[in-house]
């Protein structure tokens, strides 16, 4: 039940277009997420739906389509870019006769796969178990009349009730542990706040640029890479922007669309940073085809994190692609709203810096 794939999986991908103006861009997307984590596409099916229906492919004749690829690639693999019910995915399987994994299932894959630390790997745990507790629920509820049976379970306990209790005590155990290093966070916080220092937070959609803007500005030598989800835990550092400013910032995990609810839930911890962030550096791709959906799908996460308050400059990043020039946008009031750079080759981080403390000129900071 807790195996994943291993690196080196072949995979057919299914992706249903629900009319969506931008499809083409979410399918390459999705075929980027399932790279991320690390597995081959074999072949890509379409299906046209007029609203989000995976039904669809249950039913016999798009079930059908898939298991022939499955066949005629040897796939070993089925990976669908939505979200399935439980009992869609073990019907698809066996209809298909390989393992069938929906999108939930494969960013929290990756996530599993990213975690490196201590926490981030807690969090990640108990958003799977809470993922695969759903699925016994809903899924299995066939057996639950079942009573008897051997080895781990208690006298009378069905299969589903073992399950159930052996992922309750892990799930407790976890969720121990973090408060552990949650309260070691709050502390340090606290001795932060103390200080009366400004901070700020660097989100974005995944893949924007922000640990790179986070390692040129305070040369620090974070994971920065080309791939979806390369950075899962924050870092913070202090910053020194001139002889009598300087800040706490922040790199964070990096938000999706669809971003599983659980992890969402899971990563509001490591997400606290944010929450209690003075500004938000918003780091956008300037070039990317889908750049207004994913700041709105920022701006989602960050409304259900409760960071929707905290004001925002916007960093339009990777203007060297397109050969614009490094500047600054003010709003109708002279503020700031947001400064255009390239975070891999330095233009406009000056730009970016006086806005900082303009923005940090312009907050007065609430007494904590
Ligand atoms: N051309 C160009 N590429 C950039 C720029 N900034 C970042 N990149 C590239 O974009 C890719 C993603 O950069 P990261 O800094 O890892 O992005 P991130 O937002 O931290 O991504 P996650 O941690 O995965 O959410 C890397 O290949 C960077 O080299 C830029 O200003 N110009
Ligand atoms: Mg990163």
């Amino acid at each position: 039940m807790f195996e994943r794939h291993q690196g080196g999986d072949e995979a057919i991908l299914v992706c249903l277009d629900f009319g969506e103006a931008d499809f083409a861009d979410s399918q390459e997307e999705f075929i980027e997420l399932v790279k991320s984590a690390g597995v081959h596409p074999l072949a890509v099916i379409q299906g046209k739906r007029q609203r989000p229906d995976p039904a669809y492919f249950c039913g016999s004749g798009k079930a059908d389509e898939i298991a022939e690829a499955v066949l005629a690639h040897d796939a070993g693999l089925v990976i669908f870019n939505h979200q399935l019910s439980p009992g869609q995915e073990r019907n698809l399987e066996s209809k298909v006769k390989c393992r069938v994994l929906d999108r939930t299932t494969l960013i929290l894959d990756i996530f599993a796969q990213r975690a490196r630390t201590s926490e981030g790997k807690l969090q990640v745990e108990l958003a799977q178990l809470a993922h695969i507790q759903t699925r016994l629920i809903r899924g299995w509820t066939h057996l639950e009349r079942q009573k008897g049976g051997v080895g781990l379970r208690g006298p009378g306990e069905t299969q589903l009730e073992t399950d159930r209790r052996l992922i309750g005590i892990r799930v407790k155990r976890l969720k121990d542990q973090l408060l552990i290093v949650q309260k070691q966070r709050a502390t340090q916080r606290k001795r932060r706040d103390r200080s009366g220092q400004f901070t700020v937070s660097i989100v974005g959609y995944t893949n924007a640029g922000k640990s790179t803007l986070f390692n040129a500005l305070t040369k620090a030598k974070l994971y920065a890479a080309d791939q979806l989800f390369a950075t899962l835990d924050t870092t913070s550092r202090k910053l020194y922007i001139d002889a009598d400013h300087s800040v706490v910032i922040s790199d964070t995990v990096g938000f999706i669309r669809d971003l599983p609810h659980t992890l969402v839930a899971a990563f509001r911890a490591t997400l606290e940073e944010t929450i209690e962030a003075d500004v938000l550096l918003h780091v956008v791709d300037i070039n990317h085809s889908m750049r207004d959906l994913q700041i709105s799908e920022v701006n989602k996460v960050l409304t259900e994190i409760g960071a929707e308050h905290i004001p925002q400059l916007m960093v339009f990043n990777k203007i060297d692609q397109r050969d614009l020039a490094a500047e600054v946008e003010r709003d109708e009031y002279g503020s700031i709203r947001s400064v255009k750079l390239s975070a891999l080759r330095g233009e406009g981080l000056n730009l970016l810096r006086e806005a900082l403390v303009e923005a940090m000129n312009q907050t007065v900071k609430e007494d904590k």
